[in-house]
């Protein structure tokens, strides 16, 4: 993989500020911000918080507050101050107006990394659509500015600096058509992938998902077992992914297919990570490329055990899967990087539950031992009632199971269905 692009940029001094409202958290997530701010190329000097019932509508602190933000920001020199939630345009011009700085909100930060990251077609398209909707409405604010210059639309046209309402206009119109192009382009793009993904489950192989937090370690573990056996025959099937100490090193799904020395097979997807608050527009434009997450039997949900805030970690994953739509798929809980902590490793705690080392071949094995548990033994014929009004779970099942029998009453469909451990523990409720 060729390097990542740096911001070209001089580190650039910043003010990270929060509210101290709803978030029980604020600590990690402004420890959190930090690093999204670094992994932009922007040095955070000082953190200010406010405990107010909810954000100004007006000013997001409250006055005084930026009164102090104003005055700091002359003292230590600083011209740009990152905001740990969205903020609204007003907000952010009105900020601007008093702080004499360049107001970045959360969503702009992530926006920024994503685009800096974004390598295959799909994943720039994913972004400058987000970046888009994103800016739709920021239009005056000199956010509108950077994010121009950086996604390098059109010498500027796109921005309105002291410009008339025309001409905001003209870029509303601009915005909204290129908007519908790269809609299109996704839609041509995403063709291909339902063709290959429709081959694969001809296939019939089992889709083992990897899913989790940025940096908690995916491709490294998908690396360490492609080498070890990544050996069908797809000559794809032994090519690393990239993998690194970062913010959002994947953005693009990957899909390899695995075989074990006693001939069994799966599927292994690596998939984008995701940090707290992600953008909506970032999930939505990203739905298609975690769309391997919601359509696999089972999801090892990677953990950086050795993160002190590796709680609020599982949390956040376990809040954006929900938000993709990813539920009801049973999923393993692997704590990794054991090797930084003082834990036992490999050790399987559970059947759910266990705690590896990637770069260890003996949790590599204990993994695939877990998973081979979960896929591929422990398949008992059972009967399924599902009454009329819960099609969907009918739905469900049959996309990833044929039928031994179906037959119906008065109130449901009865289906005969062989169901792996995890999957009886999911439709407990439905079984007869
Ligand atoms: N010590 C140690 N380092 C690990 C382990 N697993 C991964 N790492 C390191 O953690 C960093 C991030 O690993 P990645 O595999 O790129 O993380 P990821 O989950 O794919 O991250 P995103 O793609 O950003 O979501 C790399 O520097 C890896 O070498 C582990 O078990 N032990
Ligand atoms: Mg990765």
């Amino acid at each position: 993989m060729t390097e990542q692009h740096i911001n070209a940029q001089d580190p650039r001094k910043v003010f990270l500020v929060g509210l101290t409202t709803s978030q029980a958290n604020l600590t990690y997530e402004l420890e959190e911000l930090a690093n999204l701010a670094k992994a932009n190329n922007l040095v955070p000097v000082e953190t200010f918080t406010q405990k107010l019932e909810r954000p100004n509508p007006a000013t997001y602190f409250g006055k005084g507050k930026v009164e102090e933000l104003a005055e700091a920001a002359k003292t230590y020199e600083v011209d740009m101050i990152v905001a740990n939630d969205e903020l609204s345009p007003s907000q952010i011009r009105n900020l601007e107006k008093l702080t004499n700085t360049t107001v970045l909100d959360r969503t702009g930060l992530i926006l920024d990394i994503f685009a800096q990251r974004a390598q295959t077609k799909e994943a720039k398209l994913q972004v400058q659509l987000a970046r888009l909707q994103y800016q739709l409405p920021r239009l005056r604010t000199s956010m509108s500015v950077s994010l121009d210059q950086q996604t390098g639309a059109g010498g500027g046209g796109f921005t309105s600096r002291g410009s008339g309402e025309t001409k905001l206009e003209e870029s509303r119109r601009r915005i909204t058509s290129q908007m519908v192009r790269i809609r299109q382009e996704l839609a041509e793009l995403s063709k291909g992938t339902s063709t290959r993904s429709a081959k694969r489950t001809t296939n019939e192989l089992a889709n083992v998902a990897l899913v989790g937090y940025t940096n908690a370690g995916k491709s490294t573990l998908m690396n360490r077992l492609l080498a070890r056996f990544g050996v069908g025959a797809d000559t794809d099937d032994t090519k690393q992914v990239f993998e690194k100490d970062m913010l959002f090193a994947t953005l693009t799904t990957t899909v390899r297919q695995l075989t074990l020395p006693d001939k069994k097979q799966f599927l292994l997807s690596d998939t984008v990570g995701f940090v707290s608050k992600l953008p909506h527009n970032l999930v939505s434009a990203f739905k298609s490329t975690l769309q391997e997450a919601a359509n696999a039997d089972l999801l090892l949900q990677i953990v950086d055990v050795s993160d002190e805030h590796y709680k609020d970690m599982m949390a956040t994953t376990e809040k954006t899967l929900a938000e993709v739509g990813v539920t009801d798929v049973p999923m393993i809980t692997v704590y990794n990087k054991a090797d930084r902590t003082e834990l036992v490793y490999p050790d399987v705690s559970g059947e759910n539950t266990i705690t590896i080392s990637a770069l260890d071949p003996a949790s590599q094995d204990a993994l695939i031992d877990l998973i081979k548990k979960q896929i591929f033994n422990d398949v008992q014929e059972v009967t399924l009632h599902i009454p009329f009004d819960q099609g969907a779970v009918q739905a469900k099942l049959a996309a990833k199971h044929t039928f031994s029998k179906e037959d119906y009453d008065e109130t449901g469909t009865l289906i005969t269905v062989e169901l792996s451990e995890l999957e009886r523990k999911l439709y407990v409720d439905y079984i007869v």
